[in-house]
């Protein structure tokens, strides 16, 4: 059974279409990137999916129950775009009270200020927090109650390096104990590693959805080997572009399925060294934008 499912959903604001005919599923134990440009609908998404706005037609389920999360809401982690919480009360005050709220166990609270790095920030008030402190907070209060749905809006906003992998190690943990997670970001190289199923939204559109191997398969998009120190010259068929990217280093296009008969005749010129550059998430993100007419409203790092 999908943890998440959109059959044929529309949502106008006024009359707005913002959302059209969108139909894609999650299933349990899968982490989903949900990327569009600016404006694109993934807010909207995540709100009919939370159950805090309807639909204007089609049905949502989530995990197994009709019209959006809001029936069960224990079951589901949520981290807004932007976090606040309460100034004057501390990390572990504002924890408690959502645990309460949550119908979670208090005893998680002390773990989960552990968890996210903040067990020595935990006594003191929100206001003097930073805004990665409070983004961590965020993903504590968002983990309580070990949710069978985790939903991070833009997670990595305001974390620095270390937090950032940290919160993407704690995701492929999540994971891996059978979580499924919707992350939107639109960071997408650091993402890329940690998820298994996009939805591409443009224009309130679906412009693709599927696993990533399905996506980069549907996309077809060129390989590039970048060789140098070579000591020949390389002409073959199957190159599909090349370009000097400096003194005596050359990159080449080439269809997957040709990869291999191109590496051959690169190695014949004794190359130094070869790199192979399969497309990033970034490179199908930007293809399906193209391919949507919506590259200039594209928000993507
Ligand atoms: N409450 C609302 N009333 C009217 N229009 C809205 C409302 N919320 C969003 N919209 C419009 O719906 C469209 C989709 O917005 P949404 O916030 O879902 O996009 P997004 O993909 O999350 O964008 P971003 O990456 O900028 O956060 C936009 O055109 C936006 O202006």
């Amino acid at each position: 059974m999908a943890v998440v499912e959109l059959t044929n959903v529309s949502k106008y604001y006024d009359q707005l279409e913002v959302l059209k005919d969108i139909s894609w599923s999650l299933e349990q134990g899968q982490t989903l990137g949900l990327f569009g440009h600016n404006g694109a609908g993934k807010t909207t998404t995540v709100r009919l999916i939370l159950g805090l706005t309807g639909t204007s037609s089609g049905q949502i389920s989530v995990l197994g129950k009709q019209g959006g999360g809001i029936d069960a809401h224990r079951e589901i982690g949520f981290l807004p775009e932007n976090v606040m919480f309460y100034p004057q009360l501390t990390g572990r005050e504002i924890l408690t009270y959502f645990a309460r709220l949550k119908g979670a166990s208090i005893g998680q609270v002390n773990d989960l200020l552990e968890q996210v790095g903040l067990a020595s920030a935990a006594k003191h008030r929100i206001k003097t927090y930073s805004k990665g402190m409070r983004q961590r907070l965020g993903l504590a209060q968002a983990l309580l109650g070990e949710p069978k749905l985790l939903i991070l809006d833009e997670p990595t906003v305001g974390l620095d390096p270390i937090a950032t992998q940290e919160l993407y190690e704690l995701m492929g943990k999540m994971q891996k104990q059978g979580t499924s997670i919707i992350i939107c970001s639109h960071v997408l190289p650091g993402v890329e590693p940690f998820i298994n199923q996009a939805v591409i939204l443009a224009r309130g559109q679906l412009e693709a959805s599927g696993k990533l191997s399905e996506l980069r398969q549907q996309a077809d998009l060129p390989v590039k080997i970048i060789a140098t120190g070579l000591s020949l010259p390389i002409n073959h068929y199957s190159i599909m572009a090349h370009k000097e990217l400096a003194h005596q280093c050359h990159e080449f296009s080439v269809q997957d399925s040709n990869k291999l008969a191109l590496l051959e005749q690169i190695i014949k010129g004794s190359p130094q060294d070869v790199e192979i550059k399969s497309p990033s998430l970034a490179d199908l993100y930007c293809y399906y934008m193209q391919r949507a007419g919506a590259l200039g409203a594209a928000g993507v790092q």
